[in-house]
């Protein structure tokens, strides 16, 4: 365990920005990532979970035989249902922060990532906030490619769903914009890297 426990840059940005991308960069340089969805997705994967088992009574046509929640269909509900949504990351968001929280105590860097479309909902405990950023047009494009069993209406629903672009600016410490060439996602992550280590080392 870390005396100091790392600083915590809030990586965020709407669907299809590029998060990840810019995450798997991060890490290519050592900095520890840890992404709000797939903890998310541990959690809906624990039957036993008690966030699992609320969400099952909450959402039980989500339920899959084994007591794990079948995201497809908690996809469907959310993305059309804004109280559903809302109802759906109320009970996440506690379980999701201790997991993310004890990640980052055991981390020895001076830094690390939190990964999440849905940060700027909340006070997190970000020392600062990174934006990807990039077209509404662009998001819908790369997320087809990535997800073809999504339908379009789902993504755009989504997209709708979630805080405006110039919402995420408006709030962020640092941007990076996504509508270039991977070897401009990693010449962006490096130069911040370098700003980052020497504020935070
Ligand atoms: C709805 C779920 C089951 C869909 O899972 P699935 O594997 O199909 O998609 P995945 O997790 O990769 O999400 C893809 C993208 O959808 C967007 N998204 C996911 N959940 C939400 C949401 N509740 N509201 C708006 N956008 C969302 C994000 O941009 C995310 O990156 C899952 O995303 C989920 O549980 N979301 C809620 C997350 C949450 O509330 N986290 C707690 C806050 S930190
Ligand atoms: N600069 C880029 N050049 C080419 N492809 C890219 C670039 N940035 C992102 N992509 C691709 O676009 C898709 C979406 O990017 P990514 O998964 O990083 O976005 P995200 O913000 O993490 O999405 P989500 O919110 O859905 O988790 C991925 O398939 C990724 O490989």
């Amino acid at each position: 365990m870390n005396a100091t426990p790392p600083k915590v840059l809030v990586l965020t940005g709407g669907i299809g920005s590029g998060k990840s991308t810019f995450a798997r960069a991060f890490e290519a340089l050592g900095v520890p990532c840890i992404d709000a969805d797939a903890l998310a997705r541990t959690v809906h994967q624990d039957a036993s979970h008690p966030a699992t088992m609320q969400i099952a009574r909450a959402f039980p046509q989500a339920m899959a035989a084994d007591g794990s929640l079948a995201r497809g269909t908690l996809r469907s509900i959310f993305a059309v249902d804004p109280a559903a949504n809302e109802e759906l990351k109320r009970i996440l968001r506690p379980a999701v922060l201790a997991l993310a929280d004890d990640w980052t105590r055991r981390q020895q860097t001076p830094y690390v990532v939190w990964e999440s479309a849905l940060a700027m909902d909340q006070a997190l405990p970000a020392a600062r906030v990174l934006v990807v950023d990039a077209t509404d047009q662009m998001r819908a494009a790369r997320v087809a490619l990535r997800n073809p069993d999504w339908t379009s209406a789902q993504v755009a629903s989504i997209i709708a769903m979630q805080l405006p672009r110039a919402d995420y600016l408006a709030r962020a410490d640092d941007v990076v914009h996504n509508d270039g060439t991977l070897d401009d996602v990693r010449a962006q992550t490096l130069q911040l890297h370098h700003r980052y280590t020497d504020l935070w080392s």
